[in-house]
This record gives structure tokens, sequence and C-alpha cells, in this order.
């Protein structure tokens, strides 16, 4: 099971610019949280810090009873391994192969034998759906297919806590919905504590149990995802719209006159670039039918039900209603998984989708670990390849390598 994080009035600056301060969340134990915001408002900053690649100028960060903000460097160590990241580029090896890649972990922190190694690598790979890619080189593939690759990276020392770095980052839309189908997959294979850091609306109002969303240096607020979702906080509403109307500007925060301007213009009928649609609540994304429940599920109604009176009452309606829903969803989902136990389906497709022709990527192949590191949640690196044809992992009921 994953562990709780817990962050405590953190708080952050490079010389005399401030990121973000007195930051105040908790990650509850194997629990989808998602962290929200606008581009440049410390995001990516925040998930180092989480795992101690910057130290905060304020605050604690509690993980498993250690504040690795105080510990030493031998505490955190041992720490960092139960974190599996994965970065937005997936901040692989340019000179290794996928195989070495996602072995490099398991080689530096574990004393395995290669024969294991090379079972745990082949088995992260194909629960990614990579198997058949190894001797690829990360320039060789498309950019999903290197995301899916750092995630196996990520997964191979069995994480308690999981950090995502943009896992839509130059991915299309479909390729988006399966990338968050994996990590609601793996959270019901391994029940980690998982924290995605994004600005994709639809990962926001599909994945998470909790949400939270930083802006003006701070963390506007966090809780679970019915509070973000009915919020009437302008920030939140333009931000989950996706509306040029609202305190969030093109490069930095509006000043009044251009909000002015702009709801003048939104008034008199020009579009305000948003879409309505997307307003409301909408399911959470379920485990693939046969997977297991999601431990986190049941945890998290109790947890939530304690801090109810704390909510606003339209969180309140609209928590009651997901819950509703919850129970019908997993009594159908667990259906599907029965039906296509008793058809047989489950384990005759999806094994061989890797083996598609695929066109190598001629960039990239040349960075080394120093550069690899440095790039790592930078949002530098690779582009896609939209010559690739990959394919996403198709699952099988009753295959899954669970813990
Ligand atoms: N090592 C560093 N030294 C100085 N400034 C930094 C460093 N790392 C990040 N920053 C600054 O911190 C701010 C926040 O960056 P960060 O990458 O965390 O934003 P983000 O919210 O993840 O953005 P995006 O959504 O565009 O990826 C930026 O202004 C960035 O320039």
């Amino acid at each position: 099971m994953g562990v709780e994080v817990s962050v405590e009035h953190l708080t952050k600056s490079f010389g005399s610019s401030t990121i973000w301060r007195d930051v105040t969340l908790t990650l509850p134990k194997g629990e989808v949280s998602v962290l929200l915001g606008p581009s440049g408002t410390g995001k990516s900053v925040f998930l180092k810090t989480l795992i101690g690649l910057l130290k905060p100028n304020e605050g604690k960060v509690i993980i498993d009873g250690t504040d690795i903000t105080e510990c030493s460097s031998k505490e955190l160590y041992e720490i960092r391994k139960l974190f599996g990241v994965l970065f937005q580029d997936g901040a692989l090896f340019g000179s290794m192969n996928l195989f070495d890649n996602t072995a490099f972990p398991l080689r530096e922190h574990t004393k395995k034998k290669e024969d294991e190694v090379r079972d745990i690598v082949m088995e992260k790979l194909e629960l990614v759906g990579l198997n058949g890619a190894e001797s690829k080189l990360p320039g060789e593939i498309s950019g999903g297919m290197r995301k899916r690759a750092g995630l196996a990276r990520a997964l191979v020392l069995d994480p308690e806590i999981i950090l995502v770095d943009e896992p839509d980052s130059g991915l299309d839309p479909v390729r988006t919905t399966y990338i968050s189908q994996l990590l609601i997959d793996i959270n019901a294979q391994i029940d980690a504590t998982m924290l995605i850091v994004s600005h994709n609306i639809n990962i926001a109002r599909t994945i998470p149990d909790n949400m939270g969303m930083l802006f003006r240096k701070q963390l506007v607020m966090m809780g679970p995802r019915e509070v973000l979702l009915t919020s009437e906080e302008p920030v939140i509403k333009q931000f989950l719209t996706g509306s040029r109307l609202g305190p969030i500007g093109m490069s930095e925060e509006k000043d009044d006159a251009t909000r002015e301007k702009e709801q003048a213009m939104v008034d008199a009928g020009h579009t305000d670039g948003g879409t309505e649609l997307s307003e409301g609540i909408q399911p959470q994304v379920q485990p693939t039918p046969g997977m297991p429940e999601r431990k986190a599920v049941a945890r998290r109604r109790e947890r939530v039900r304690e801090i109810m009176h704390t909510l606003p009452e339209n969180a309140q309606r609209a928590i009651e209603e997901s819950m509703k829903d919850e129970q019908e969803l997993e009594e159908k989902r667990q259906e599907v998984g029965d039906q296509l136990d008793e058809n047989g389906s489950g384990d005759e497709n999806g094994s061989d989708n890797n083996n598609n022709e695929r066109r190598g990527d001629e960039r990239g192949g040349d960075t080394d670990r120093d550069e690899a590191y440095a790039n790592s949640g930078s949002g530098s690196g690779y582009e896609p390849s939209e010559a690739n044809t990959e394919q996403f992992p198709a699952y099988r009921p009753g295959n899954h390598p669970g813990r």
C-alpha cells in the first residue's frame, strides 16, 4: 500500500523569486491526486521538492514519518526508493535501450542478479505495452512510447508513491486517455499514492480522487475532486473551462481593465474560447474490467465522510452523487469483467501490440546520463514523432502482474 505524503507550510524561492509559499496539503495513501496550475506556477518545482531534488526554503515534507527536508542524505536515499517518478519526457538515457533504461534503478539501487533484473524489467515493459521494444533506443520511438518506457522505469522498484509530471505533454487526446487509464490501472494493482501534475482539463475531471491548484504563488485549494469541480472560485472556474474570462492571462495575471474589456467583448457576443460542455462532474475513470478494485476508493469514502461537514454544500451534494455512481460503476465493471472471463476473450488480444513497424525518430540517441537527469521534468527533450504507429496496451483480465 502507498504511504501518506504530508506537506506543511512549504515555501520555495529561487533567489529573490518566490515560486510558491506556505503550501500545506496531504496526499492520502493510495489515492490519486492531481495538482493543477497554469504554466509557470511551479508544479514541476513542487514535484522535485517532494522527492528532495530541490530543497524548500521553509516547511516540511513528511514521508513515512520522516521529514525529508531535514533528514540525512542516507535517509533521503532510502526514502527515494519509495518513489517512482515519471518526468515529462520520460527522462530516458538516450544512449541506453529501453531495457537498460528500465533496468537502471534496479542496478543502481538493488543487488538483484541479472536474471532477476530481466524478469522485473520484462514484466514492467509488458505492463506498459512495450514488450518487443526493449532493444529500441529512446530516439527511435515516439513520445507516447517514451512516456510508457519512463513509466515502466518508474515502476521497477515497486514504488509506494508515484509522481507523474504532465502525462499528456506531447500526446494526442486519445493517447492521453490511454495513459490516464494505465495510471488508474496501475493504482488499482499496486495501491500506490499518486500525484499527477497537469494542466489537462480532461485528466483533472476524470482521473483524480483529489485535486489542488496552484496560482498566484499559493495553493488556491486542495480537496476531494468534487470541491474544485463545483467551485465558484473564479480562477478555478476559468481553468476548468479553459475560458479566457477570469484572472488567468496569457503570460501573467490580468489587470482589471483587461478583464473588463474581455468581459465586454464576450457580453457583445464574442466567444470566450472555453467550453461549457466541460462543466459539471463526470464519472471518474474506473480500472479496466478484470483489474482489481481500487482499494483507495473505500478508504477515501470513509475519509471524505469525516470531513464532509466542512465542505461547501454543492460539493457535498456532488460527493453524495459521485459515491452513488461509484457503487453502480463498480458493479457494472465487475459484471463486464465476469462476462469477459466467461467468454474467455480476455487473453486473446493485446499481446502483439508492439509488433507494428515503427519508424525511428532520428533525433536524440546521444543524450548521456547527466543530460537525461538535467533534462528531467524541464519539458524539453524529445518531440513525438507523428510517423510512429505505436499502440497502447490492451489489458487482459487475469493476466496482470500484481505486487
Ligand atoms: N532550478 C531553477 N532555478 C531557477 N528557477 C527555476 C528553476 N526551476 C524552475 N524555475 C522557475 O520556477 C518557475 C516554475 O517552473 P515550473 O517548471 O515548476 O512551472 P510549471 O508550473 O511546472 O510550468 P509548466 O506547466 O509550463 O510545465 C519558472 O519560472 C521557472 O523558471
